[in-house]
């Protein structure tokens, strides 16, 4: 049985004082019935990590691949989990887009934040256009194959689906469309690391999930929870998102 996962991506938001958004949904939440993830930008994991109490993991938004060296502005895994994250978010499309990152970028950051004893939330995604020419599948089958290293386990490896359409939109796609997606990745996660890897790892979805939509999301088939932007902002947003998983 895999246990459910809300994930919140602050992304480029929240300075100090936003930390009391994180103070305030520990204490709503002190004992879950899911697991619970917040990733503040990186000025923020020690802080965070010390104020979220123990039923929430803190986890950075990116790392590089190499573990130290003339890279400047970067961080490495192994300098997340010193500050006390024990998750990374990879080959978000606002990382792949504006970085131009690509699958084997993003593969091998996965392997340096394994190696690095972090667990990865891989993300895959399609654009508009390629949802409306039919390609979705095609394009996530090529980011899951590209994008996802060999020596993960059904631990540290996450994948989160995010049509790129829906991300900070209102849209959302269809339940059907995100069964179909869902279904295939744990399809394509069975067959390329076999049941126990591909039946454990858990598959969240992303892309304008709020309070009013969540329930009906974490009903579809093979969604074990959320990676969620704007609504992870606000403790009592989050909040409602976390109960709707717990109640899934
Ligand atoms: O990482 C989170 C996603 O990009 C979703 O963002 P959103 O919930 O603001 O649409």
């Amino acid at each position: 049985m895999r246990r459910k996962l809300a994930a919140g991506n602050w992304k480029m938001n929240g300075l100090g004082a936003n930390l009391a958004e994180l103070e305030k949904l520990s204490g709503l939440h002190g004992a879950p019935d899911c697991e619970i993830l917040i990733c503040p930008p990186a000025t923020l994991i020690s802080t965070a990590r010390v104020q979220a109490g123990e039923q929430i993991a803190i986890g950075g938004q990116d790392c590089h691949e190499n573990t130290s060296g003339a890279h400047t502005g970067d961080i490495s895994a192994e300098m997340l989990k010193d500050a006390g994250a024990s998750h990374v978010i990879l080959g978000h499309s606002e990382r792949r887009e504006d970085h131009d990152e690509s699958d084997s970028d993003v593969r091998q950051k996965a392997c340096a934040a394994i190696e690095a004893g972090l667990k990865v939330v891989i993300c895959v995604g399609e654009s508009l256009e390629e949802r409306e020419t039919n390609n979705t599948l095609d394009i996530i089958g090529g980011q899951l194959a590209g994008s996802i290293p060999d020596q993960v386990t059904g631990e540290n490896l996450v994948v989160a689906y995010e049509p790129i359409w829906a991300i900070g939109t209102g849209k959302v796609p269809t339940l059907d469309q995100i069964g179909e997606v869902h279904d295939f990745i744990r399809t394509r996660l069975e067959r390329r690391f076999g049941e126990g890897v591909g039946r454990s790892a858990r598959i969240l979805y992303g892309g304008s999930v709020k309070p009013g939509n969540a329930s009906e999301i974490f009903a579809v088939s093979n969604v074990d929870g959320a990676l969620v932007g704007g609504a992870s902002l606000k403790a009592d947003d989050f909040s409602a998102i976390i109960t709707a998983l717990e109640k899934a």
